[in-house]
This record gives structure tokens, sequence and C-alpha cells, in this order.
């Protein structure tokens, strides 16, 4: 059964005007290797934690500002977010379509909450915690091409006609202001569309984002903005010693106008002086590791890398579900052809690579995590294409092999094609991360053995069940195990209003 709403009633959980307070008993372990009567055992010692969590419940009126607005994910978020907001439908050649947000997991997904009388409950996932009405969203961004956000919409071929024509009076207003380019990051092919662009040094850059969000919180009286970069792929940044290692030499280089800089990571520099989270839709490192200091510094969210949304979505459940299942994969081929303007920039050696990082390293966890099935060190082949093919557009075509060993030297080969439209996978995913990011940064928390509250980690890995190599602050293990990743999300939105994890035991009915 499915309901609407509900409320917690516990001696953990008080509910008051401004927050939701709760105690919660965090269940962990501790491990040591110890020499026992002559001989190394592990011994893991289950151990509690008690923590409280604080959610401030005033949801802000927020602005999300987009890098790379006029692109297909900028354009086809801003109208489905108009479509919803304003309950668009439109005619298909199967049906009347009504607007929806199928595909974000905060507004279109469930979370369990108990059983009454032999039946399963369950709740809207966004039901947890108040969150921002995706339809009060005011959108604004950068793009370095100046089309209006009606004809980039028309570009990228993602609507159907009915429902572009209907938005168009909504989004022909909507301009991106002036990005900053520079060519040596993306593709030489994308110069074509760089007509609205930032002149000047890269601290001068920088100021006019700092001066961009400003003038935009100002204009729209949004009380919180979030930056999300759905921009293009960049190569990846050299990491110097010297050059962005630390704070000083990162914001040193940026003095000097140093080469080296990328657009992200000036864009992000910005966002992190002016407090405003920061979070990487494609896979370059923008997140250099003198960019995160300065984010850990002045305590504001970074997040990333690379959104989750399709092929890599499928491998993160399927390697889970063959090495959790004692199957083996020996061999993971991954190719994909698409003819956006996405795929147009990836064609080039460079911005490929970054991708070709973020989409092969999504299985080193689950591999990491099976010493029967694989030696230390062993990993399956992993091989990752791309290609640009102008007429599938934004229709991307994924093809996958998945060849495992199973048991007394079987084979098994697994075959998937899988159509990705890419925007519309993409769209409610950057939904979740500027909503989830938002909330997060309304969540205080404080364990028994720390003196006063305070918010989670400036690195953002909460929001690792939407991108596909997740940025951690160091030290952290990487977990790309889609199911892993959508159970730490949920319970710790769960434990904010004193809900136990959701451990799926019913023991009830055992
Ligand atoms: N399913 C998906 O669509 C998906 C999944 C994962 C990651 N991504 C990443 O999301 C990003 C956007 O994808 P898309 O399909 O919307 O691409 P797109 O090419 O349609 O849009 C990118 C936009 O960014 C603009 N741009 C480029 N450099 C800029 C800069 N420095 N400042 C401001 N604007 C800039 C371009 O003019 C373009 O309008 C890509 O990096 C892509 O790899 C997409
Ligand atoms: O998320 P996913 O479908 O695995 O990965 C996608 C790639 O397959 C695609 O080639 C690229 O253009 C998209 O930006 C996205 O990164």
């Amino acid at each position: 059964m499915f309901i609407e709403s509900f409320k917690v009633e516990s001696p953990n959980v008080e509910y008051t005007e401004n927050e939701i307070h709760s105690v919660y008993t965090y269940e962990t372990t501790e491990l040591v290797h110890e020499n026992r009567k002559g001989t190394y055992q592990w011994i893991v010692k289950p151990k509690s934690v008690k923590y409280e969590f604080k959610t401030d419940v005033h949801v802000p009126k927020l602005g999300v500002m987009l890098v790379g607005w006029g692109g297909n994910n900028g354009s086809t978020l801003t109208a489905g977010v108009i479509a919803n907001r304003e309950g668009i439908s439109w005619a298909t050649k199967d049906k009347v379509q009504q607007a929806n947000y199928f595909g974000s997991l905060t507004q279109a997904s469930s979370i369990r909450v108990g059983s009454f009388n032999g039946e399963e409950i369950y709740a809207p996932f966004k039901s947890l915690l108040p969150m921002v009405n995706p339809d009060d969203i005011v959108f604004g961004g950068w793009d370095i091409s100046d089309m209006n956000l009606a004809d980039a919409m028309a570009r990228a071929r993602v609507l159907d006609i009915d429902l572009q024509k209907q938005l168009r009076p909504y989004m022909e207003s909507m301009v991106p202001l002036p990005g900053i380019y520079d060519p040596d990051f993306i593709a030489a092919n994308q110069g074509s569309r760089a007509n609205n662009v930032i002149k000047g040094t890269k601290q001068e850059q920088v100021q006019q984002i700092i001066k961009d969000i400003r003038e935009f919180k100002e204009k729209n009286k949004v009380d919180k903005v979030v930056v999300l970069w759905t921009a293009n792929t960049e190569r990846y940044s050299n990491v110097m010693e010297g050059l962005n290692d630390t704070v000083e030499n990162l914001l040193g280089s940026v003095d000097k106008n140093e080469a080296e800089i990328s657009p992200s990571t000036l864009y992000a520099i910005a966002c992190v002086m002016e407090n405003v989270p920061f979070i990487n839709g494609s896979p370059q490192n923008t997140f250099v590791p003198g960019l995160i200091d300065l984010a850990i510094r002045r305590n504001t969210l970074i997040g990333g890398d690379d959104f989750k949304s399709g092929q890599t979505k499928m491998k993160s459940v399927l390697v889970d579900f063959l090495v959790g299942a004692g199957i083996k994969p020996t061999s993971i081929v991954s190719y994909n052809h698409l003819g956006n303007n996405d795929g147009m920039n990836l064609s080039a050696p460079q911005t490929f690579r970054s991708k070709e990082i973020s989409k092969s390293n999504v299985v080193d966890d689950m591999v990491s995590s099976n010493g029967i099935l694989f030696e230390p060190g062993e990993h399956p082949d992993h091989v990752v294409v791309i290609k640009y093919v102008p007429y599938v557009a934004d229709s991307k075509r994924a093809m996958d092999e998945y060849t495992s060993e199973i048991f007394l030297g079987g084979r098994n080969t697994i075959v998937m094609h899988n159509t990705c439209e890419d925007s519309l996978l993409a769209a409610p995913i950057i939904l979740d991360l500027v909503l989830l990011a938002e909330l997060s940064t309304r969540i205080q928390l404080k364990s028994e053995d720390e003196g006063k509250f305070h918010s989670f980690h400036p690195v953002a890995t909460i929001l690792s069940y939407l991108t596909k190599a997740p940025l951690v602050p160091p030290g952290t293990p990487v977990v790309n195990a889609l199911s892993k990743q959508r159970a730490m999300l949920e319970n710790i939105l769960r434990a904010c209003v004193g809900l136990a994890p959701e451990n799926n035991m019913i023991l009830e009915y055992k």
C-alpha cells in the first residue's frame, strides 16, 4: 500500500517550529587484528554510537545556476520543471502526455515505512524530510553560447514538438550569462558555439562569476543558490606541486593567470569563495587538491563527479549482482554511440579520456570486495568505447557485453542493448543533485564524542548515488554499488527522523 505522508512518533524524535531533532543509535563495528594465542586473528566488535541530528525545516526559495545552461541537459531540465509547474500536457503519437518527474529519486521513488495488517506500506522518498519543491526552483546560469533557452531546447532535439511549442513563451526570454571559455580544455569542435564568453584574466573571470551569482540572487530574491556544472567535459587538469596542490598555490596560480587552471575550477573557486554549493556533473578533475582544501576551509559543499545516468548506472547494478552472487565477471565491454553535442565534444581524445576514466573505475569497489573471486590486484578486462554518430542525436545507444566465470569452469555472457535518452535520464538526476545538496546543508549532526553540532563534511559523499565517480574526502572508501549508495542516502535521511535503517529483515513475518 502507498501512503502520501507520515509522522514519526518516538521519544527519539522532536518536531519543533524550526527543526526536526532526532537521537539515533548508529550500529557499526570496530575491527582489530590481534595475536591471540600465537596466531593473528581478525576480531569484529559490534559498536553503538549515539548521534543527534537537527534538520532545519525552513525550505528556502532556491536558485539553481547551471554552467552549460543552454546545453541539452540544462535546457531539458529547465523545460521539464516549467512543464510540471504549469501542468502542461501535450500530444504525442501515442497519447496525451502529462508532465512528470520520472527518473528522479527524490520525486518519483518511494521508501518502506513498515507494514500494516500484513501489507507493506510505502511513502514518497521526498516525504522523509522537508525538501524544496522543484516547481519553485528559479533557474539561471552561464553558457559560452548565447542561444536563448527556447532555441536551445529546439537545438537539443530532445522534447516533443507540441511540448516545445507550449514551452517557448516561458523560455525564450531566458538567456545564459557569458561563460568562461578556454579552448584548451574542450574539443576544438566547440569553438563555433563560443560567442558568449567572459573576457579578461582568470582572476577577473572568477570575480565576474561571483558578481553574477550575487546579482542573480538579488534579482530573483532567492534565499539560496546551488551551482551545478552541466557544461562540456573538459580534459583533465595537470595536478602539480606549486600550481594547484594547495589553497595558496591554487589562488596564486589564478592571480598569475596560469594557463593550466581550467574553466570548471574557476567556476568552482568562485562558488566556494561565495559559500555556494558547487556540483560537477562531468568527469574532469575540477576538484584539484587546492580546491578541495579551499572548500573544506570554507565549509562549502562540493560534489561530483559525472552524472550516473544510464550505461554506467546499469553497470553498477549488474556487477554488484554478479559479484554478490559469487559469479566472477572477467570481461566487461561497454560501447556506446551518441549524436548530441556532448558526443561531439567527446570525439576528441583528451575529453574522451576524462569520460573513459569515470566509466571504468565504477567496478573497482565491487571487485575488491570479493577475495574469493579475485586475487589481490586482479580485475576484469574492462573496455569503454564512445563513438559520435550524429544521426542518433541525444538518443544514446549503449551496447554492453559482460562475460563471467561460473560453476565448474562454465562461462556466462550477458549482452545488453540500452537506448539511453541521455538528457531525459540526466535531467532528473541533476534535479536530485541540487535538491539533496540543498537539503544536506540544512542538516547538522553530532556524535556522542563531539561537543557541538556541525554540518556534513563539505565533500558531499551523500550525493554518490547520482555520480559515476563519487568525490570523497581523503581516506574515505569509494562505494559505487548502486544499491549500497541508495541505501546509504535513504538510511541517513531516515536517521534524521529517528527511523532505523531499512534492513529488509521483516522478522515480523519470519
Ligand atoms: N546522460 C547525460 O546526458 C550525461 C551523463 C553524464 C554526464 N554528462 C555530462 O553532462 C555534460 C552536459 O551534457 P549535455 O548533453 O547537456 O552537453 P551539451 O554539449 O548539450 O551542453 C553543454 C553546454 O555547455 C556549454 N559550455 C561548454 N563549456 C562551457 C563553459 N566553460 N562555460 C559555460 N558553458 C559551457 C556548451 O555551449 C553547451 O551548451 C557533459 O559534460 C556530459 O558529459 C551527461
Ligand atoms: O551515464 P552513462 O550512460 O554511463 O554515460 C554516458 C556516456 O555513455 C555517454 O557517452 C556520454 O555522452 C554521457 O555524457 C554519459 O556520460
